[in-house]
């Protein structure tokens, strides 16, 4: 499939009239072809038009339909074939194994929203019967369904340059839950963008679908993004990426006439709590494995667990020695894009020039573009009386923070800003230190894990990648797994609607064969 640069506009290829811009190669920092062209603002207009107009025919397609779409978009993703890989390498310096894996989740994460679809639960219906006879007053036929809020703006991630981006979650949830989906591509992998745009418009054409539920728009710089939020017809945001853009959309979608939500996924820093019994029977391992999850991707995900906290002592010296030893052999690789590994080498170069922090050690150097590995630590009167200690450095650099008592490490928890995730290294001996932990952590984060490390986020009905602000704008829910489909969904209620006029998976027959909610007892279909 050649890449030809142009804006995707429902089913229109068109090239833009905005800013000229090429890909990067991640590993040389050499310009690639094609040149793609920014979209304009008509562009914009013209891709939220065709959205809304398809929006109240896309979200009462059957959900069999939607379920082959959804599938149809994830075979199309697979049938470009090795093309998609080589052009993600470049683009984004990541290696093959990776990215491969990466095409398999963002695939399995398509078919999962497929099957959420076949299932209906998500419509959550509900029927609350007529009581004529009810005295006082008699109660009304009431029937619940969720339906799809509207065109939602996805931006995708830099770093996951699949699985967070065009045809990614956010995508997926969105069109699972009925909404037309306008794309903004992320300028460091434009190309990858407008290959798995191109799957995505192939999926809409063979499915019969209306032209207007999906659009993917090309932007150098920031204004297409802001037009995006801007439009009146836009209904909701899907966002990953830094805590500044994603706060700049945040304050657009909220400056707007009708403001609408923005999901976004910012920063995070993922606080590893080490519990005594297990630092002193196997902090050296902990050590290890720490080290493989720090430098995973060069440290370029939302979960690297980029704080240790643990009570100084023999144990936490063996995890920090076994740690220093393996970064020490850890080769520095390709970082996302220059401007990231720009402010990587800038997060490294503030902590090692903090008096209050220690340089660890340091992983292999580089060439120009690779990021080298660090590990710092500090104690925990510094950490809490410097609030540029706990800000998130993209990358593969992380603090050990030795606290000198359990109260200590509670106290610098609750003091931490929301994170994604938080885990807990612990022996049977320290479940009572844990579950003293469990309540601040509960607060702080959105998925607590013991004896393991946030990064790998399984992609499932119980997954929560989210957690209180700024880990994400909205902790209440999720952008991987499938609760996230009710991101886009919004409850109607239906009161004294005659049959023929209810929706079918409200109406007595129960059509779709749904779970339903009757008088407030969940009824199998057909019961
Ligand atoms: N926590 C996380 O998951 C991630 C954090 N980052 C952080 O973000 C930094 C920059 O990486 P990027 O991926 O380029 O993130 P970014 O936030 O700068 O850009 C993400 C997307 O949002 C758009 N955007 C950014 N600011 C905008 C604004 N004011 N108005 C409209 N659109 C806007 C960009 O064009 C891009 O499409 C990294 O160095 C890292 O610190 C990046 C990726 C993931
Ligand atoms: O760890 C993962 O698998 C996902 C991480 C993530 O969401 C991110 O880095 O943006």
């Amino acid at each position: 499939m050649p890449i030809t640069g142009e804006n995707l506009i429902g089913a229109a290829a068109r090239r833009g009239e905005g800013e000229s811009f090429r890909a990067v190669e991640a590993a040389t920092g050499n310009s690639l072809e094609p040149a793609f062209a920014s979209a304009t603002p008509a562009d914009v207009e013209r891709a939220c038009a065709l959205a809304a107009e398809a929006f109240d025919s896309y979200r009462e397609t059957s959900l069999e339909d939607r379920a082959r779409f959804l599938e149809a978009v994830a075979d199309a993703i697979v049938a470009i074939g090795d093309e998609l890989i080589v052009r993600c390498m470049a683009e984004s310096g990541l290696p093959r194994a990776r990215l491969e894996g990466e095409r398999g989740r963002t695939v399995g994460q398509l078919k999962m929203f497929a099957g959420v679809v076949r299932d209906g639960g998500f419509l959550e219906a509900r029927i609350d019967p007529a009581q004529p006879e009810r005295k006082p007053l008699p109660r009304p036929d009431l029937r619940l369904r969720q339906i799809a809020v509207g065109p939602v703006a996805v931006f995708g991630a830099s770093n996951f340059p699949l699985a967070f981006s065009v045809a990614g979650g956010d995508t997926a949830s969105a069109l699972a839950a009925g909404c037309p989906v306008v794309a903004k591509a992320h300028p460091a992998h434009p190309g990858t963008s407008e290959l798995v745009g191109r799957a995505v418009q192939q999926a809409v054409k063979q499915c019969g679908l209306p032209e207007g539920v999906f659009s993917l728009l090309l932007d150098a710089g920031i204004a297409v993004g802001q037009a995006l939020v801007a439009d009146s017809r836009i209904a909701a945001v899907g966002f990953t990426g830094s805590r500044r853009g994603g706060v700049a959309l945040m304050q657009a979608a909220a400056a707007r006439a009708v403001p609408v939500p923005v999901y976004a996924e910012m920063s995070s820093i993922n606080p590893v709590v080490l519990l005594p019994a297990a630092l002193e029977s196997r902090g050296r391992d902990i050590g290890r494995a720490f080290v493989g999850s720090l430098t995973l991707g060069s440290g370029q995900f939302c979960t690297n667990p980029g704080l240790i906290l643990a009570v100084d002592g023999p144990g936490l010296d063996g995890f920090v020695e076994a740690a220093s030893a393996a970064l020490g052999d850890i080769q520095a690789a390709t970082m996302l894009t220059p401007g990231i590994h720009k402010a990587y080498c800038a997060g490294v170069a503030a902590l090692e020039a903090n008096p209050a922090v220690i340089t660890l050690a340091r992983g292999l150097a580089g060439g120009t573009h690779q990021g080298q590995a660090a590990l710092f630590s500090t104690t925990a009167d510094a950490f809490l009386a410097d609030h540029t200690l706990a800000e998130e450095v993209f990358g593969a650099a992380s603090l050990v923070v030795r606290c000198p008592d359990l109260a200590t490490i509670r106290a610098v928890l609750e003091r931490l800003e929301g994170q994604l995730t938080a885990a807990l290294h612990l022996d049977e001996a320290d479940h009572d230190a844990a579950r003293a932990l469990l309540p601040v952590l509960e607060r702080r984060v959105g998925r607590i894990l013991v004896n393991g490390f946030g990064t790998g986020v399984e992609v499932g009905h119980a997954m929560v990648h989210g957690g209180p602000y700024p880990a994400t704008s909205d902790g209440r829910t999720t952008s991987v797994g499938s609760l996230a489909i009710h991101r886009f969904l919004r409850p109607v209620s239906y009161q004294d609607l005659p049959e023929a006029l209810l929706p079918a998976a409200l109406k007595d027959a129960n059509p779709l064969k749904l779970w339903r909610r009757e008088d407030g007892k969940a009824v199998a279909p057909g019961a």
